[in-house]
């Protein structure tokens, strides 16, 4: 099984004697000089440099099983949703405005054909585009074969681009109506887990959808049967276009030795897939938030991740890494700009 090479073991311990160097008591800095080490070992150099450009892809799409009841919002909402990104209102572009992100929106799986675009922006939109809609999990696979290779075809290509323009630190969002059924059921199939462990609330449902939503995990995990063993067929079965696009994404970005930050369910999903497919990946990634989905918490567990912020957020969109990118970047700071205790004058 091909491995993804770990972030520089020679400059993690480089970055560490500095960090025990720095003119702080020693552990001051608490998580904030554990991240600054990883930032440093990801980018091979000590002091780590600014992280000036970071980049926000959302990957949307639509999920059969929105039509079965599990969400407190109707599909249409995806599409409107996309529009509102493309037009800088949605809540993670406020977030992104507010702290120098850099976004960029891709229609993986999204039900409507945004006709009504003109071209230039429709073609950016949808450049990638795999399907309309995902199959509903409980009832038929969410993708073929070579829709789920061509999904994680297309994430990896999204991924080298934003490489090539610079990127230094990477996030994946999500849109998508439905879209924490599919995530918990990949979470479900990769930890072995029933439904009823994985399952919350996703946009706010009730009890009564709660339970539903369990029920079409545990059957969609049960029409899956041990292909739930393979985490690209647990993508066809199981995911979507835009999350088996998220995983290609992620797996590409650690691949490059770019480091990423974690957003909720679906970005956690995906990074725990990406996982399983080429262990390793997950080296390269560190977690922004805990989101209020129990699967993402468990799923962060399995990859020994502590999230850098715990704010009850359940928005998706990116929006908890984002956040968090002012940490990250506070972590950097300490490591480049205070001097070191020997250099004190006393
Ligand atoms: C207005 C609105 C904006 C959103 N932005 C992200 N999500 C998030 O909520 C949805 C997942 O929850 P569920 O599985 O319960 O449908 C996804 O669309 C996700 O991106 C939103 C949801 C809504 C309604
Ligand atoms: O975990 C998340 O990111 C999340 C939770 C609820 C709804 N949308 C996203």
């Amino acid at each position: 099984m091909p491995t993804v090479a770990a972030p520089s073991a020679r400059i993690q311990q480089q970055a560490a004697d500095r960090l025990a160097a720095l003119a702080t008591p020693p552990g001051a800095l608490g998580r904030l000089g554990d991240l600054a080490v990883w930032v440093a070992s990801c980018q091979g150099q000590v002091p780590p440099r600014p992280l000036d450009k970071v980049r926000l892809v959302i990957f949307a799409g639509d999920h059969g099983v929105a039509e079965h009841g599990v969400s407190a919002f109707p599909a249409s909402i995806t599409g409107a949703m996309v529009r509102t990104f493309l037009a800088g209102k949605a809540g993670v572009n406020a977030l992104a405005q507010a702290h120098g992100v850099a976004v960029r929106v891709l229609d993986i799986g999204v039900a409507e054909g945004f006709s009504d675009l003109d071209d230039e922006s429709h073609a950016a939109l949808t450049a990638y585009k795999i399907r309309a809609g995902s199959g509903a999990i409980h009832l038929e696979d969410a993708l073929t074969a070579e829709e789920t290779e061509a999904a994680l075809a297309a994430g990896a290509s999204v991924a080298r681009e934003e490489i090539a323009v610079g990127a230094q630190l990477l996030i994946s969002g999500d849109m998508g109506i439905g879209n924490t059924t599919p995530a918990a059921a990949m979470v479900a199939a990769a930890l072995g887990l029933p439904a009823a462990e994985v399952v919350g609330r996703g946009t706010g449902v009730t009890e009564d959808v709660l339970q539903r939503k369990a029920a079409i995990v545990d059957a969609a995990l049960a029409r899956a049967g041990a292909r739930t063993d393979d985490p690209v067929q647990t993508l066809a079965a199981l995911g979507s276009a835009d999350l088996a696009a998220t995983t290609g994404y992620l797996l590409t970005a650690a691949r490059h030795g770019v480091p990423v930050l974690l957003d909720g369910l679906m970005s956690v999903a995906c990074a725990l897939t990406a996982d399983r497919i080429e262990p390793g990946a997950a080296a390269w990634y560190a977690a922004g938030h805990r989101s209020t989905e129990p699967a993402q918490s468990l799923a962060l567990d399995k990859l020994g991740m502590q999230p850098l912020l715990d704010l009850g957020l359940r928005l998706g969109e990116g929006s908890g890494a984002v956040a968090a990118v002012p940490v990250v970047r506070s972590a950097v700071a300490l490591l480049r700009d205070v001097a070191l205790l020997a250099e004190l004058g006393n």
